[in-house]
Formats: C-alpha cells, structure tokens, sequence
C-alpha cells in the first residue's frame, strides 16, 4: 500500500474521510444540518491542517477549537461522536496508507479528538 507522503495524499485522505463523514448517521447531520459546511470552503482548509500537522509545513493558522464551541452550544458534542469521528479517520487512512505518516495521521487524530472532546464537555458544564 502507499505511503502517505505528499500534499497530495492529504487531499485525496480528506476528501475520502468527508465523503464517509458526509454520508455518516452518527456524525454527518453535524455537518450537513448544524453547520451547514461549505464544503468548498471547508476542505482545503483541512488539506492544510493536516499538512502542518504531518509535515510541518505552516500552511494552516487558525484555531481548531474555537471553530468546534458554536456547533457544541446548538447541538453537544458527545464523547461518542468523537470516538466515532476517530473511528472513521482510522478507518480511512488504514484503507489508504501505510507507514510513519500514516500511524501519526492516526495517532495526532485521537490526541486532539480527546482533547476536543474534553473541551466540549467542559464548556457545557459552565454554561
Ligand atoms: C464529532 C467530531 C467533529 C465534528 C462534528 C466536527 C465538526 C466540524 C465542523 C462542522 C466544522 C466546520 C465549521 C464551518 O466551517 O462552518 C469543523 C471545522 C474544523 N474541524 Fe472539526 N469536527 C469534529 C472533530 C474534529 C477533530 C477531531 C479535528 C482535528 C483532529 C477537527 C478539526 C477541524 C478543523 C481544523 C476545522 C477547521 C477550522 C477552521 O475553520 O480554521 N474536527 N469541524
């Protein structure tokens, strides 16, 4: 299988995640009804996320967490929806990649999926 190595890669990694996320019973009406995501908007901004997470390349500056509060004020964002979240993004970079890269893509996912979950938990507790 290939190894998850480029700019490229990135792209075809989230877009193939968001094409689940999309079609998701879990997770996907997040996107689609609460949000309403562009997703024209919303995609290349995830290319460069994960690419200055993977590869150090600074091309994304903004504040994950910050964008996620809003969505958890209208609808909770469970610990269950981001263990599912986590589950797909495991799913579709094994079904893709392999290697170093690949693990981490996998590995920096679950940290910050925890972290967020956390956080959202929290901010609804002192609401
Ligand atoms: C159940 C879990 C999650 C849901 C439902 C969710 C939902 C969303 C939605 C709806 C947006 C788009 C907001 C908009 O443009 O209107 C967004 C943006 C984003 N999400 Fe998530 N998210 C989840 C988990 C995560 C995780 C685990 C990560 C990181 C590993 C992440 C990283 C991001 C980033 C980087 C953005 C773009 C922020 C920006 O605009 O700068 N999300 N998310």
């Amino acid at each position: 299988m290939k190894k998850l190595e480029t700019r490229q890669d990135i792209e075809d990694l989230v877009n193939r995640f968001y094409d689940k996320v999309q079609n998701d019973e879990t997770i996907g009406f997040f996107f689609n009804d609460v949000a309403k995501v562009d997703w024209s908007h919303h995609l290349p901004k995830m290319y460069s996320f994960w690419e200055t997470l993977l590869f150090g390349q600074i091309s994304y500056k903004g504040n994950p967490m910050a964008i996620h509060f809003p969505i958890n004020a209208q609808v909770p964002m469970e610990k269950s929806h981001f263990e599912h979240w986590v589950k797909l993004w495991t799913a579709t970079v094994e079904e893709n990649f392999t290697g170093e890269m690949a693990d981490l893509a996998i590995y920096k996912a679950s940290n910050i999926a925890k972290l967020m979950g956390h956080k959202m938990e929290v901010a609804r507790k002192i609401r």
